[in-house]
């Protein structure tokens, strides 16, 4: 497989942006060697500029849950932009994502609709932090909520896989105020509240984490983050801006029966186009300006192109009801990653909610970020490698989840399962 053109692009990129790159998590930090530069996707495919295919597991890092350019999508992103591409004014448009959102996520009364997970998940602790009075936000070891001063403390994704989880620049000031513990610890958090008694604005937490490999929440800590939080006058924040429309149609909360204050959202409520959104309880949400006193703006929140794009990935999603059997599918690439990895005697555990994966070369189950510390990133390196080599594009780190779409096909998934086989004889 040659990539000569992707290098000359790289190399180029190199002197034009930090580390060659937009963003640190598409960087191959983490497996060694470099990106390679694509030209283009459909379904479930990405083609780089050299002519190879992939099968691809990153989905834009959750986003294309329908594939990449699903015709409905399309269409409705052609159509928008012939009526123009920013007004800064509302739309009709906006109307109808606001409502196909509270109509599929219950726990959301009133939403606000904004860039990117980012700025969610930054408004929302802002709106938290208003509300209640109070400075103090609890956060979990490993999850990672985009790069949110406040939050970049102990963050997973990139900053995790490039060894930055307290980053530079966030000031002791500002790190004071988050207190950071494990997850799926609930007398941890029972602790932080007892002697922090009053300071609490609200707990934010990825309900399933995607962002130190996939790793669920043990059987009841989502509903002891809930009770902890009622009880201490806090909210629980939850973010779904990875889980939301992934795990379920109304994300973690749906599947796991659990009602958080304030939701963000953010991937595939864009269908693909940036965008990010929080929303939650009526009484909390009028506090943001101009219902209330709590400032948030943006110049082009609510663009119209991604509130299109947004509208035509729910509605059909809503159309397809494509979850049990993503899950279906994602189970069987699961059950054909352990199988492969047994036969080559590489020791790996895999864990998987819906459409969400990660084979983790680890020993035992990883339920915190400790434990996913422990993982051989050098051998994950290895078989990212070895299935690129063999047209499958998973995640470029060991602490990011998979995501398989509506557009793989079983074929696409027995494919990725002989690459696999493949690949773990290779570096076993
Ligand atoms: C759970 C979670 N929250 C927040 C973010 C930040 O979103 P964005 O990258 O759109 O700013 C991400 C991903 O980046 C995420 O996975
Ligand atoms: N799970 C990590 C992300 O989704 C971040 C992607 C990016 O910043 O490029």
């Amino acid at each position: 497989m040659s990539r000569s053109k992707s290098h000359d692009i790289f190399a180029r990129a190199k002197h034009l942006m930090p580390g060659g790159v937009n963003s640190p998590a598409r960087a191959f930090g983490a497996v060694g060697g470099e990106p390679i530069v694509f030209e283009r996707g459909e379904g479930a495919y990405l083609y780089d500029v050299d002519g190879n295919q992939y099968i691809d597991y990153i989905g834009s890092w959750g986003p294309m849950i329908l594939g990449h350019l699903h015709p409905k999508v399309k269409e409705a992103l052609h159509a928008a932009v012939d009526q123009g591409t920013s007004f800064g004014a509302p739309t009709e448009r906006e109307n109808k994502l606001a409502e196909l959102i509270i109509e599929i996520i219950p726990s959301v009364q009133q939403v606000r609709l904004v860039n990117s997970g980012t700025e969610a998940t930054m408004s929302a602790i802002r709106l938290a932090r208003g509300f209640t009075g109070r400075d103090k936000i609890i956060k979990f070891a490993g999850n990672y909520h985009g790069h949110v001063d406040s939050l970049l403390v102990a963050a997973g994704s990139a900053a995790a896989t490039l060894g930055v989880p307290n980053s530079p620049g966030v000031t002791a000031g500002t790190a004071k105020d988050t207190i950071v513990l494990p997850y799926n610890n609930a007398d941890a958090l029972q602790e932080a509240f007892e002697r922090n008694k009053d300071q609490i604005a609200g707990v934010i937490f990825e309900p399933v984490v995607g962002n130190m490999g996939c790793v669920p929440p043990l059987p009841g800590y989502l509903q002891a983050i809930r009770e902890i939080c009622t009880n201490n006058g806090a909210l629980m924040i939850m973010d779904e801006v990875m889980t939301g429309f992934r795990v379920a149609a109304g994300g973690a909360q749906e599947l796991y029966g659990v009602t958080p204050d304030l939701t963000t959202l953010g991937k595939i409520v864009g269908g693909g186009l940036p965008i990010g959104a929080y929303g939650g309880r009526a009484d909390i949400m009028g506090h943001i300006l101009p219902a209330g006193e709590i400032f948030q703006a943006g110049t082009l929140s609510g663009n119209p192109l991604a509130t299109a794009t947004g509208i035509a990935t729910l509605q059909t999603l809503k159309e397809l009801n494509p979850y049990p059997e993503l899950d279906k599918k994602t189970q069987t690439l699961e059950k054909g990653l352990l199988k492969a990895a047994q036969q080559a005697n590489v020791g790996i555990v895999t864990a998987r909610v819906g459409s969400m994966l990660t084979p983790f070369f680890h020993e035992g189950a990883v339920h915190n970020w400790d434990a996913a510390a422990q993982c051989d990133t050098k051998r994950y390196g290895k078989f990212f490698w070895e299935l690129i080599e063999r047209g499958v594009y998973f995640p470029c780190s060991q602490y990011e989840a998979l995501f398989v779409s509506v557009a793989h096909t079983d074929d696409d998934i027995a494919k990725t399962i002989d690459a696999a086989q493949e690949a773990f004889l290779k570096i076993r």
